[in-house]
């Protein structure tokens, strides 16, 4: 079948929208369940503590829907770890998790340490920079698991508009590595994830199970990693997406999206590698050479690093 007949196929009976997930029926079909919510958070003292409290008032008090909300402090300068537990979440530092591990750096890394540190059965992972969280998003991203044991894996789409410095909207001009890099990147080699519409979203969720299975590209290549390794390990039938509406969040830098367009080709990189599908006679340079705005020039490096899978850890440190 062409890929996307494939994807026509899969969309319709894997698509849904949060307002199909209320919260009381979410607790009957829970049952003895335990849900974590994760946060990576860098440097986001003026949004963490807003998303935690509502997480916190809507699916803990009012109704105990998640178990446990962890926020994982990637080397945050700022007050990000103090607002954070004022709000209620329980904070860990990112290089104190797995202590004995020599620590790497980027959000993967915080998203692998938040799982490692985290407790529940079914993992949703939520951006800390968000300026339009509303509980329906955790709530939508957990439903089709606990209403369907085949679903494994389940992705967030939103309209994401572009809000400038100056406070102007332009619709649909958000996600511009999206746009650039990862969906051409999706559709040319992996074009049976074309139909999820927001790929490099940071909000979904898992069960742990399958999380523990997965090596985590580290920085920004881990959104992208995942995707592409859950196609392989689960198939396309045990991945859903959730229409949440709408998001926005703090915007970066054309220079920093340009380090995080690397990373992310990096990651395709070395999935095709890995999947056999390129052969190369050297491997791809990870310097970047940028030029500011005075026409500065700088080098930086996009190397992604990687984890292993959990679960390969656990085990090696039984044997040991
Ligand atoms: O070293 C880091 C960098 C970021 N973050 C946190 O990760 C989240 C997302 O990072 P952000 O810098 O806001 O990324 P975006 O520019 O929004 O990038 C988008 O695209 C990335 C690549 O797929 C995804 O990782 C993001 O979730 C997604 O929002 C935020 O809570 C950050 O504080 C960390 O915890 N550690
Ligand atoms: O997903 C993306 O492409 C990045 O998060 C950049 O998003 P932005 O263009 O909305 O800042």
């Amino acid at each position: 079948m062409h890929a996307l007949a494939r994807v026509q196929e899969w969309y319709g009976p894997h698509s849904s929208t949060a307002a199909e997930w209320p919260v009381d029926a979410l607790m009957m079909a829970k049952g003895n369940r335990t849900i974590s919510v994760i946060l990576p958070a860098r440097d986001e003292e003026s949004t963490v503590g807003d998303i935690v409290s509502v997480i916190r008032r809507d699916l803990v008090e009012r109704t105990p829907l998640v178990d446990e909300i962890l926020v994982v402090d990637s080397n945050s300068t700022d007050a990000t770890a103090e607002r954070a537990r004022e709000a209620g979440a329980r904070v860990v530092a990112q290089n104190q998790v797995l202590p004995h591990l020599p620590p790497l750096t980027g959000k993967g890394e915080a998203l692998w340490k938040g799982v490692a540190a985290s407790g529940g059965d079914i993992v949703v992972f939520i951006d800390a920079d968000l300026r339009s969280f509303g509980a329906h998003y955790v709530s939508g991203l957990v439903g089709p698991l606990l209403v369907d044991s085949d679903i494994h894996f389940v992705k967030a789409t939103y309209e994401r508009p572009y809000i400038g410095a100056d406070g102007s909207t332009q619709q649909g001009g958000g996600g511009r590595v999206t746009e650039l890099v990862a969906r051409p990147l999706l559709n040319m080699f992996w074009p049976e994830l074309a139909g999820f519409a927001q790929p490099l979203g940071g909000e979904y969720a898992a069960r742990r199970e399958i999380l523990e299975q997965l090596p985590f590209a580290t920085e920004y290549g881990v959104e992208f990693g995942l995707l592409v390794d859950l196609l392989q390990l689960v198939g396309l039938d045990a991945m859903a997406q959730v229409d949440l509406g709408h998001r926005t969040h703090t915007h970066q830098s054309m220079t920093a999206l340009g380090r995080m367009a690397g990373q992310i080709m990096h990651t395709a990189w070395s999935r095709l590698e890995r999947q056999g599908r390129v052969l190369a006679s050297e491997p791809p340079a990870h310097t970047l050479l940028q030029f500011g705005l005075e026409g500065q020039a700088g080098l930086v490096d996009v190397a992604v690093a990687e984890r292993p899978p959990l679960a390969s850890l656990v085990l090696q440190e039984d044997l040991a």
